[in-house]
């Protein structure tokens, strides 16, 4: 490595840094990892480390010496090392002036500490120009080929230290994303500390239908059936009782996906324009439906393994095999409607549920993004509507001639496959109307900007939806 060949100008052009070496402080996962990458994409890597002469292997190709030493070659220097170990910088600040200094720390909780680790940094050495980034890439993902594409946030005071520190990240084949001055770094530290905020929502409704319809079922099957007839069937809870509970939850978490899109429709018809904000549930709401149909998705793989079962334990229990071979050669027992409905029932069951798969593929990025804008919308809704269209249909002819049966209504109570028929019912009645020729057009026209009162502008409350 010549240091003739380079220069010390700090800030210098992002041409410049990228002929030079990049430096990483500290020699930890990070610090290992981040060097590998930059190595393999062309960089030349120095590792300021306390101890350069016994600090563990290191990727090939790269330097290593003290923090002092490697800060002297390269004007981008990424700081792997913990925020509460950043003190021996502050010693450094004057090897540092005019460097960038690229913090990639992570706190363990969110407000451990007065001010962000960014703002600390910027503190300690105050003639640097430092760059809060790249913190939501993980020492892993590093390792292991990142997607292309990944995005990762920025942000600093300085527009040219942000513009190398972005510059390198676009070559490792990162999306850089801006999120502006040095003051959004809290904000930044905060990405990785949360969890699963889109699956929130999902994992509750499924979490109260799940537990509301056990509780309502444990009632009104198990315990009506000890009261009114004096019956145990209390063995049904684990594999009929859990199979109906999770055929509920997922039909009424499918039409959960469709509902908003439909509610939205009929705002915007009744409103006349697209370009008013959405109420913030709404919006939530709409933001959360791919987790919802994973979940969905998930209860209904669970009901279909639940159902295979069922039927072998029904046999075992109940039955012989030998007994239902002869229930159906004889002529005077066999039904033929029955039969009909039974194998409509299965047959929608199946065919809803390969099209629930379906559905559940093409939200995975890598399949959904090898798909043009029209596929993806004709999948995610028309497709979508007919997976409904299945499973609600199933869940009729599993009721058949029962709706009108007194004797289902177990304490005046519907049965569970009754009331989980309402809001798919419901989503599949407006969409009928939302496909009405004029209702449609009208929809149309607006998604497209047509106003019915242009006057009545509200521009703060732009809001351009793609539904
Ligand atoms: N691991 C990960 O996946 C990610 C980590 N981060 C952040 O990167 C930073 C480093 O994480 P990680 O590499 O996992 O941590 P490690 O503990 O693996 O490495 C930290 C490195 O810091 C150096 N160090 C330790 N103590 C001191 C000290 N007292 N003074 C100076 N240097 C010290 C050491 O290097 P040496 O011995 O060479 O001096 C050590 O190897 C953290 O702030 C973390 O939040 C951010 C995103 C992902
Ligand atoms: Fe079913």
């Amino acid at each position: 490595m010549k240091r003739g060949n380079m220069s010390l100008d700090p800030l210098d052009s992002s041409a410049a840094l990228k002929s030079e070496p990049l430096c990483i402080f500290g020699t930890g996962d990070l610090g290992r990892s981040l060097g590998q990458c930059l190595l393999q994409s062309g960089y030349g890597v120095v590792y300021g480390s306390r101890r350069p002469d016994s600090c563990g292997p290191l990727p090939q190709g790269a330097q290593v010496m003290t923090h002092q030493e490697a800060a002297q070659f390269a004007n981008l220097i990424f700081i792997c090392v913990h925020r509460e170990h950043y003190d021996f910088l502050e010693m450094l600040a004057p090897h540092l002036e005019g460097k960038v200094l690229v913090d990639l720390s992570n706190n363990l909780k969110k407000n451990l500490y007065p001010e962000a680790n960014a703002a600390y940094l910027q503190r300690l050495v105050p003639k640097a120009a430092v760059v809060k980034g790249l913190n939501t890439v993980s020492a892993w993902a590093l390792q292991n080929g990142l997607p292309s594409g990944t995005q990762v946030y920025l942000c600093g005071n300085n527009e040219e230290a942000k513009r190398a520190v972005a510059e390198m990240a676009t070559k490792l084949g990162l999306t850089v994303l801006d999120r502006g001055s040095l003051s959004a770094a809290r904000e930044l530290e905060d990405f990785p500390l949360r969890l699963f905020p889109e699956w929130r929502i999902p994992l509750w409704v499924a979490f109260s239908l799940t537990a509301a319809f056990f509780i309502y079922l444990v009632i009104r099957n198990t315990v009506y059936d000890y009261v009114n007839n004096g019956q145990d069937v209390s063995y049904g809870i684990m594999v009929s009782l859990a199979n109906k509970v999770f055929a509920a939850v997922s039909l009424i978490m499918l039409s959960l996906c469709y509902l908003p899109g439909c509610i939205a429709a009929f705002l915007q018809l009744y409103r006349g324009t697209k370009y008013r904000r959405f109420p913030d549930w709404l919006d939530r709401w709409m933001l959360c439906r791919k987790q919802m149909g994973l979940v969905a998705l998930g209860f209904a793989l669970l009901h279909a393994i639940y159902s295979l079962i069922n039927p072998l334990r029904y046999v075992s229990t109940r039955r012989t095999i030998t007994s239902v071979v002869q229930e159906l050669n004889n002529p005077t027992t066999f039904d033929n409607t029955r039969a009909w409905r039974i194998d409509s029932f299965y047959a929608l069951g199946i065919l809803g549920f390969f099209l629930y798969v379906l559905l559940g593929l093409t939200s995975l990025p890598s399949v959904g993004g090898s798909l043009s804008w029209r596929e993806f919308s004709f999948v995610q809704s028309k497709l979508g509507y007919l997976t409904l269209f299945f499973c609600t249909a199933h869940g009729y002819i599993y009721g058949w001639d029962r709706f009108l049966d007194h004797s289902t209504y177990n304490w005046y109570t519907p049965p569970v496959y009754m009331l989980c028929l309402i809001i798919p019912t419901v989503v599949l009645v407006f969409k009928l109307i939302i496909i009405i020729p004029c209702v449609d057009r009208t929809l149309m026209r607006i998604r497209q900007g047509w106003e019915r009162n242009p006057l009545r502008g509200e521009t703060d409350d732009l809001k351009f939806t793609n539904l």
